[in-house]
């Protein structure tokens, strides 16, 4: 087990910055994700711990151990790929005693290790099958347990899941999560698939165009997203570009269309450096309050029901207001608010529900 930390790391291809600046440390045992859209430089952050790259600025430490142009096989980390990178002229058996042999082990030694790694992927009885007599799951085993018979400090996993079916996809993940818990390994994930970072990660580096936006656990991330890259991203979210009023020590009042908006202000509520730039309100559909009849509560806004949708557990409402469509979710408890389609509706922006952030992305098209 090892902690890993990056200080002040830059990487540059030709004319590309894939990342900028990246700090951040891994703690000993953790499950961290790198989550971000493709292209952000998730990989190529990776591979710089890997030591398949070395960084163009900065430092790479394991254990406070400087490693930033430590080669690879001499780093102690296991890696498993988005293509399994397997050899599929080789066994099971020979693909996971890989590394082992490399390592110079006894053929005893490698023997167990093998079978001991094999049977944790829950592959028991698979040593003698070729690769191409395996399914897409069973590969991926395969390589999980060809990272881990190695005894690696830090196990690296780059979109280790795109590959399969969502059904296994699903077990994958459960079966990841418990490898990671057995050996207690520090474990470093790459996705862009939002549920799997948030469903399997102790904590969340959310990364855009190279920038790190935000690192946090998954609930910080979903509950106090640093701007609205992260509020989208993650989970859905309405956002609302602002005009900023004025802070107080209870209220932000910012300006929508013409009206104005009270949201509380409280240090779970509001971002920092939000009188810095532009800024965005945000509030998650599922907090969305919404009633046929005017309550003439704060923060109320007279909309028009667009679209319902059933998704089974909840209903999904799309409501006009203004040139925004406002996202609205209601959980199926068995009780009906009783609205259709052409209605029209009282949503209420609940001011302790609503988070004021910074904008760092352009406004779309059908909003304002
Ligand atoms: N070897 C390379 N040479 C030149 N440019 C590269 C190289 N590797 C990555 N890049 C560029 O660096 C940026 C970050 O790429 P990276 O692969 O790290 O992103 P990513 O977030 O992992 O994306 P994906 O999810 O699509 O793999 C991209 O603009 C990419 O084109």
């Amino acid at each position: 087990m090892a902690t890993v930390k990056l200080q002040e790391v830059v990487k540059v291809f030709g004319d590309v910055v894939a990342v900028q600046k990246l700090n951040f440390t891994i703690k000993e045992g953790e499950f961290f994700t790198f989550l971000g859209p493709s292209g952000c430089g998730k990989t190529t952050t990776l591979r710089m711990i890997a030591g398949f790259y070395y960084p163009t600025e900065g430092k790479v430490l394991f254990d406070e151990k400087d490693m930033t142009k430590v080669p690879p096989e001499q780093r102690n980390t296991g890696m498993v790929f988005q293509n399994y990178a397997l050899f599929p002229h080789m066994t099971v058996f020979e693909n996971v005693a890989f590394g082992l042999k490399l390592r110079k082990l006894s053929k005893s030694e490698i023997k167990i290790k093998v079978l001991d790694a094999l049977a944790k992927v829950r592959l028991k009885g698979y040593e003698d099958r070729q690769i191409t007599q395996l399914s897409g799951g069973q590969q991926q085993r395969v390589a999980l347990a060809r990272a881990l018979a190695i005894e690696p400090a830090i196990l690296l996993l780059d979109e280790p899941l795109s590959n399969l079916d969502a059904r296994l996809r699903d077990e994958m993940r459960m079966e990841i999560k418990r490898l990671q818990k057995e050996y207690g390994i520090t474990t470093i994930y790459v996705t862009h698939d939002q549920v799997e970072a948030l469903s399997m990660s102790d904590r969340i580096a959310v990364f855009n165009m190279g920038v790190c936006q935000q690192v946090g656990t998954p609930y910080e991330i979903y509950n106090q997203p640093a701007n609205d890259f992260v509020a989208s991203f993650i989970g859905e979210t309405n956002l609302f570009p602002v005009i900023l009023s004025s802070i107080t020590e209870k209220s932000i009042i910012v300006q929508l269309e013409d009206r104005i908006i009270t949201v509380k202000n409280e240090p779970l509520n509001s971002a920092e450096g939000i009188d810095k730039g532009p800024v965005s309100l945000s509030i998650r559909p599922e907090r969305i309050k919404m009633s046929t009849n005017p309550i003439g509560v704060p923060n109320e806004l007279e909309g028009k029901v667009e679209l319902i949708q059933f998704i089974g557990n909840a209903m999904e409402y799309e409501i006009r207001w203004k040139n925004y469509l406002i996202k609205a979710l209601v959980l199926n408890d068995g009780n009906e608010i009783g609205l259709k389609e052409g209605d029209p509706v009282w949503v209420t922006l609940n001011e302790d529900q609503l988070r004021v952030i910074p904008r760092i992305t352009e406004v779309k098209k059908d909003e304002k």
